[in-house]
């Protein structure tokens, strides 16, 4: 039976933690950076400020004390913006269990050094065989309503994402292995900025077709940035790309989504971000999505677009211009 140590008690880290406390486990530990977090899950068994609707199990507690959260844990889960987690290793790394599998949740490239969350949490000091990646459609609200959803377990060492599969299979949670991490990651950073772009098409009034048409481009960008980086092709017409790409893009609960829909109604991004709300990775992970790309010589205009709204250097309307105006060219170019 799994005893894990959540870091993060975001969204993900909430309803990943009924997940498991579902599919079995002993006990399940978040560790919060707010005390009135933890309190509240070990007090009153609710996240007061994540998903507080759901009535954690009892064998979910909290703590704010790294080390308490990590005694004992034969299984380590990551639930923190993509930007922070290197800081955060640094600082809990030495609590850490040194032979257990290492979960990411996280959907970001890191900027600055362009690396996938899994590259991130190798440089903390987690072996590459012992980090694995949960990845798709999976939406936190759904998720926590037991709405059934499928998902992605990548590790490179395939009996370390058969370990975290078999941990987090629930009725309503049905967990697909994989060994193609690259290509699970790329999926899940990139959709992220396309749910920006196909937010802000929602933003300025346009339709279906629209939206459609930069869902399928922006797979076209992935697959481009994939290839280039070794992802499997497969990958990201699976789960962990097409999947999320569409959940995401197209529904209300994204934050992503939101986000896009807000700067295509006009608001500036300083307006929108001046609004508490939680953690839209795509805001700060469509410049390194570019720059990654820039660097493998891949064209990523959707991407390139978005980075250059969430900068204030164009409006959406502008966007949409330039995309619809590029020369003509083959669909597979
Ligand atoms: N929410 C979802 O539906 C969902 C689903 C799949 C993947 N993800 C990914 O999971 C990751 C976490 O997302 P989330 O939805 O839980 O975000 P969230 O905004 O709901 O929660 C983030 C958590 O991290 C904490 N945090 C913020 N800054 C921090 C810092 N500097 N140090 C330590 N902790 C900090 C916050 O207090 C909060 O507890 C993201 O990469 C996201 O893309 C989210
Ligand atoms: O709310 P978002 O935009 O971070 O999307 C959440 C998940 O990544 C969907 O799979």
């Amino acid at each position: 039976m799994t005893r894990a140590a959540i870091f993060g008690a975001g969204s993900w880290g909430t309803a990943f933690a009924q997940i498991l406390a579902d599919a079995g486990a002993e006990r399940v530990v978040l560790w919060a950076r707010r005390p009135e977090i933890a309190d509240g899950i070990r007090d009153r068994r609710r996240n007061p400020d994540y998903l507080p609707e759901i009535e954690l199990d009892p064998v979910v507690t909290a703590t704010t004390d790294p080390a308490e959260a990590a005694a004992g844990a034969d299984l380590v889960v990551l639930a923190v913006p993509s930007q922070t987690v290197r800081a955060n290793l640094a600082e809990w790394g030495g609590h850490l269990p040194t032979d257990v599998p290492v979960v990411s949740l996280m959907k970001g490239i890191e900027l600055g050094t362009g690396l996938r969350m899994s590259q991130v949490v190798e440089d903390g000091g987690v072996a590459a065989e012992r980090i694995v990646v949960v990845t798709g459609p999976n939406l936190s609200r759904e998720i926590a309503a037991r709405q059934p959803a499928a998902s992605v377990v990548a590790g490179a060492d395939h009996a370390a994402a058969d370990r975290v599969a078999a941990a987090c299979m629930t009725p309503y949670f049905r967990p697909y292995t994989q060994t193609d991490v690259v290509g699970a990651e790329l999926g899940g950073a990139v959709k992220n900025v396309i749910a920006l772009a196909v937010g802000m098409a929602e933003g300025l009034g346009y339709g279906d077709n629209t939206k459609s048409s930069l869902i399928t481009r922006g797979l076209a960008e992935t697959a481009r940035l994939g290839q280039a980086l070794g992802a499997d092709p497969a990958t990201l017409m699976g789960l962990a790309g097409v999947g999320d790409l569409i959940a995401t893009c197209m529904s209300p609960l994204s934050r992503n989504h939101r986000v896009g829909v807000a700067l295509g109604q006009g608001q500036s991004i300083e307006q929108v971000l001046a609004v508490p709300h939680q953690t839209a990775e795509g805001v700060k992970s469509c410049r390194s999505v570019v720059e990654l790309g820039a660097s493998q010589d891949v064209e990523m205009p959707i991407c390139q677009g978005v980075t250059a709204v969430v900068a204030g250097q164009i409006t959406p309307e502008r966007l949409t211009g330039e995309l619809m105006t590029r020369a003509r060219k083959h669909e597979r170019h």
